[in-house]
């Protein structure tokens, strides 16, 4: 961010504290204008050298919006002045619009000591001395949000860069090119560009890498890519220690829900996806590492799976996936999918069944409102008293310590098959505890489980969602919606007012596990905008299991 101060020649501000360093430098050889140039802990300070003072406006540069400095020689032999460069990535917006995004700005100076015009090695030494203090500044000051357990990449850092040359547009190799490995380099990330050949490449890969090689693994593509590296990581026999080496987004797909997410927690407003992929590739070389939720999902065949976005049945998951034909679009393609699937809107049945994360269990046969009691004659209850001993067992000892709070990820033991215990659940076949809600209604429009705030760039789904809450916000649309009601809350989801929206058909509740058993023949489930089989599925957070680069 830039600000401009009227007068401030003397090299000492209250604000910014103490000045670390001051020098006088032109821009280029032989340029006659000079400016004042002022580094404090906080930002660089920059001033024209000059009688007038009119002219004297004092410009400052925040070192929170520095990724690197570097310093270099001059290109001709003969020009023994040494240089160093500063890139910076300010906010800015829009002309007349609550948009905007990070612009890169690149501020060099040219050392040339009048003691030393013909010294270029002590010329380069202070080009140096300045770039060092710089980086060590840009280092220190991060985007960060308050009350949030930061780690950092370490540094040098070196990152196994996975892209999926086929997602969104076919271009991340071009987005990759053309605005992220400048970045990269300005910042002095060193990265293995890894082009997947296939898909489960990037989950083969990862699954077999010697992990000590790499700082951070990063993709650049859609959601589907992280979601292999996920489940890649999730696989292997270390992967209590697997999984906590950091991931890395940056949107080269058509949805990019956890780059938007990643964009929406920092608290800037929505910009283009060109501004998206910059404030990405920005937080990527500032290194900073949160925690992030993963889901657990298991099916009925008895695979598992780890999910970090979303679980979707009905509306939702046919639009994301019928809209793939409309890729070619972009992001608009959901707008499409959306339109297509409205006029021909379907009823999906099936069971839905869930552990609220804030209300106290409810009793055995005490029902909450819409709801029916905890065990109902369902297909939930076909083992009801066999269930009511194990399951109920087995849930009390992990839901007396964090019902009310966050889903365990270190109490519960570890799970045979690889992967933290699911210490909510029960195995699909038994019916749900006994304190869980089932919910009375059977048919519905859609059935969506988000665990960060966007579906889509522009579909802020679950605004109060964040990287490490330790829950699954849950939606379900009831059958009896209007097409023009469900237009409605997509339109309104745009903004994420949709919840305000005092649509009776929609519900929403925060859950730490929850079953869903369709009963309509066919449909799509989806699992992190990835088709998995179509058949029950249950799923429990695991608080902060995996570790996330984001601001
Ligand atoms: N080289 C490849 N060829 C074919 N498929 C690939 C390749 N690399 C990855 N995939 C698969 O492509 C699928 C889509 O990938 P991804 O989600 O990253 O892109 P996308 O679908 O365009 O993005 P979005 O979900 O945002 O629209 C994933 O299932 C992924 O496993």
């Amino acid at each position: 961010m830039e600000e401009k101060l009227p007068e401030a020649e003397a090299p000492q501000r209250r604000d910014a504290g103490r000045v670390l360093l001051y020098g006088e430098f032109a821009a280029a050889a032989g340029a006659k204008v000079r400016f004042a140039v002022s580094l404090t802990d906080t930002e660089l300070a920059v001033q024209r050298v000059t009688a007038a003072s009119a002219s004297r406006t004092r410009v400052v540069h925040y070192l929170m919006d520095c990724v690197g400095c570097r310093a270099f020689r001059a290109e001709e032999d003969a020009d023994p002045g040494a240089y160093f460069s500063a890139y910076f990535y300010p906010f800015r917006r829009r002309w007349m619009s609550s948009t905007g995004g990070r612009q890169r700005l690149e501020l060099r100076f040219r050392v040339a000591a009048a003691t030393a015009a013909r010294d270029p090695q002590g010329n380069l030494r202070e080009a140096e001395r300045w770039a060092l203090a710089i980086r060590e500044g840009s280092a220190r000051h991060r985007p960060h949000r308050e009350g949030v357990v930061y780690g950092e990449v370490r540094r040098p850092c070196r990152l196994m860069l996975l892209v999926n040359p086929h997602s969104g547009r076919g271009q991340a190799l071009c987005l990759f090119t053309s605005h992220i490995q400048h970045m990269l380099t300005e910042a002095g990330v060193t990265h293995t560009l890894i082009v997947t050949e296939r898909q489960n490449h990037a989950r083969e890969l990862v699954r077999e890498a010697d992990l000590s090689q790499w700082d951070a693994l990063v993709i650049i593509s859609g959601d589907g890519l992280l979601f292999e590296v996920v489940n890649g990581l999730m696989e292997r026999d270390d992967w209590e220690e697997a999984i906590q080496t950091p991931l890395g987004i940056l949107p080269g797909g058509s949805g990019n829900a956890l780059a938007a997410s990643i964009h929406h927690y920092t608290g800037s407003p929505p910009g283009s996806s060109e501004d998206l992929l910059v404030s990405c590739g920005f937080l990527l070389c500032k290194g900073l590492v949160s925690r992030l939720d993963l889901v657990s999902v298991s099916l009925a065949s008895g695979l598992r799976l780890f999910s970090f976005l979303s679980l979707a049945w009905g509306f939702v998951a046919d639009v994301d996936i019928e809209s793939e034909k409309y890729r070619y679009v972009g992001a608009a393609r959901f707008t499409v999918g959306t339109l297509v699937r409205l006029a021909s809107l379907r009823v999906y049945r099936g069971r839905l069944a869930y552990l609220p994360a804030e209300e106290p269990p409810p009793r055995c046969g005490a029902s909450p409102q819409g709801h029916a009691p905890g065990f109902c004659s369902s297909l939930f209850c076909q083992k009801k008293a066999s269930a009511d001993q194990g399951a109920a067992h087995t849930f009390r000892n992990s839901c007396n310590s964090n019902n009310a709070t966050k889903a365990s990820r270190s109490e519960a033991p570890p799970a045979a098959s690889g992967g933290p215990a699911d210490s909510l659940l029960v195995p699909l076949e038994q019916p749900v505890p006994s304190h869980w809600t089932v919910v009375k209604e059977e048919d519905f429009v859609l059935v969506l489980a988000m665990y960060q705030s966007h579906l889509a760039e522009d579909l802020l789904a679950a605004p109060g969602a964040s990287l490490e809450d330790g829950v699954m916000h849950l939606f379900y649309v009831k059958a009896g919606i209007s097409r023009a009601a469900l237009l409605r809350l997509f339109l309104a989801m745009e903004k994420g007012v949709h919840l305000a929206a005092g649509c009776p058909d929609l519900v929403y509740v925060k859950v730490l596990a929850l079953r869903l058993e369709p009963l309509t023949p066919k449909g799509v489930i989806t699992v992190d905008g990835e088709v998995v089989e179509y058949g029950p599925v249950q799923a429990q957070v695991h608080s902060g299991l995996a570790r996330l680069i984001a601001g």
